[in-house]
């Protein structure tokens, strides 16, 4: 492809949007986000994260949904520019800003195969990966990169293949059926898991889906049927009570047990309308932060016989500033990227 070609797929991110306080009273002791962020592909070089955007609406206008996730990386990366850093300085790893992935023309697919691109480099390159969305066709991107990451490395049986587990929250299960290039049924940002199933299907490789946070009143039974022949592992919202928690924590741990990478995907309308207002679809009953913070410590702390860390890839999806209230949404999407980030520092 050529860089004129290219030029409407990707824009890096502009210096002005890391912007932020800055307490010279604290030294070294009082960075943040903003400080520390790279915009240099050279500081891709030495191990850390990669932060990509994913500025895209197609997926949700072709679902039928509320658009506006377009605008959504730019706003969480400046809701999460003035946030503390707690990451240790001379440890050599960078968080670098890789820029934003663009779908400007209804051309989702290329869109699509553009972020998988962005994402396979990163991988390829020793860092973890955070995405931000956009809808939740930002899913289909992903998890592209990532397997085609996995691919690439020798380590995996070309038998068999990768064992991936993707962990979704999610109000929906986004497995709707799409036919490959029809109109009518075009694949969107309600279809990315049933497209990462046939993906797995055609290659040999097991799908292991799990979906938490359902609501049993979003999805149809349609739905649930599919899920069901997929053999997906769901909990429902009413299923993730406090009270349940412990018993949630040990399955989730099972399914983590049974595969060696973690993809992460959180849909931000699987938590509660009265603390995610901004997305397309708002949960009326919804999750609160804490249940969420609860099943990500598993996550997080997931290591592989060879004790490196599970989780490589995460992305935020459906965030949508058109809906929000005092960029309320915008913070909690950055307090997200935030933890994880956290998590995944840790693990370098
Ligand atoms: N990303 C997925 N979204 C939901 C939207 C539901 C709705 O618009 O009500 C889905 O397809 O199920
Ligand atoms: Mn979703
Ligand atoms: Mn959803």
């Amino acid at each position: 492809m050529t860089d004129a070609v290219n030029h409407h797929l990707y824009q890096p991110t502009a210096a002005a949007i890391w912007q932020g306080r800055t307490d010279i009273e604290d030294g070294s002791s009082g960075k943040r986000f903003h400080h520390m962020v790279s915009l240099t592909a050279s500081e891709q070089d030495s191990s850390g994260i990669t932060l990509l955007g994913f500025c895209c609406d197609e997926g949700v206008r072709r679902n039928k949904g509320r658009i506006g996730a377009f605008h959504g990386p730019d706003l969480i990366r400046q809701a999460l520019a003035n946030s503390a850093w707690h990451h240790q300085t001379d440890s050599g790893a960078s968080f670098y800003d890789g820029g934003n992935v663009f779908c400007h023309q209804k051309n989702l697919e290329e869109s699509q195969k553009a972020l998988a691109k962005k994402v396979t480099n990163a991988l390829n390159q020793d860092h973890k990966v955070i995405v931000l969305g956009g809808g939740h066709e930002i899913a289909w991107g992903s998890f592209q990169g990532l397997a085609a990451h996995l691919q690439e490395a020798p380590i995996n049986s070309p038998k068999i293949g990768p064992k991936i587990g993707i962990i979704n929250f999610d109000a929906h299960f986004d497995l709707r059926t799409y036919t490959k290039d029809s109109p009518q049924f075009p694949s969107s940002s309600g279809t990315p898991f049933r497209q990462i199933a046939d993906f797995c299907t055609a290659q040999g490789w097991a799908f292991n889906y799990a979906c938490l946070g359902v609501s049993r009143a979003s999805n149809t039974q349609a739905l649930f049927s599919c899920a069901d022949s997929l053999k997906v592992f769901y909990r429902e919202d009413n299923e993730l009570a406090s009270h349940l928690m412990q018993k949630r924590i040990t399955e989730l741990t099972d399914f983590i047990a049974q595969v060696d990478y973690l993809y992460l995907t959180i849909d931000i309308d699987v938590f509660s309308a009265a603390i995610a207002p901004g997305v397309s679809a708002p949960a009326a009953r919804g999750l609160s932060y804490e249940t969420v913070e609860r099943l990500l410590q598993p996550i997080f702390e997931a290591t592989n016989n060879k004790g490196k860390k599970k989780l490589l890839l995460a992305d935020l999806a459906e965030y949508n500033p058109e809906f929000d209230i005092d960029k309320q949404t915008a913070k909690l999407a950055a307090r997200l990227a935030w933890d994880i980030s956290h998590a995944m520092f840790k693990t370098l």
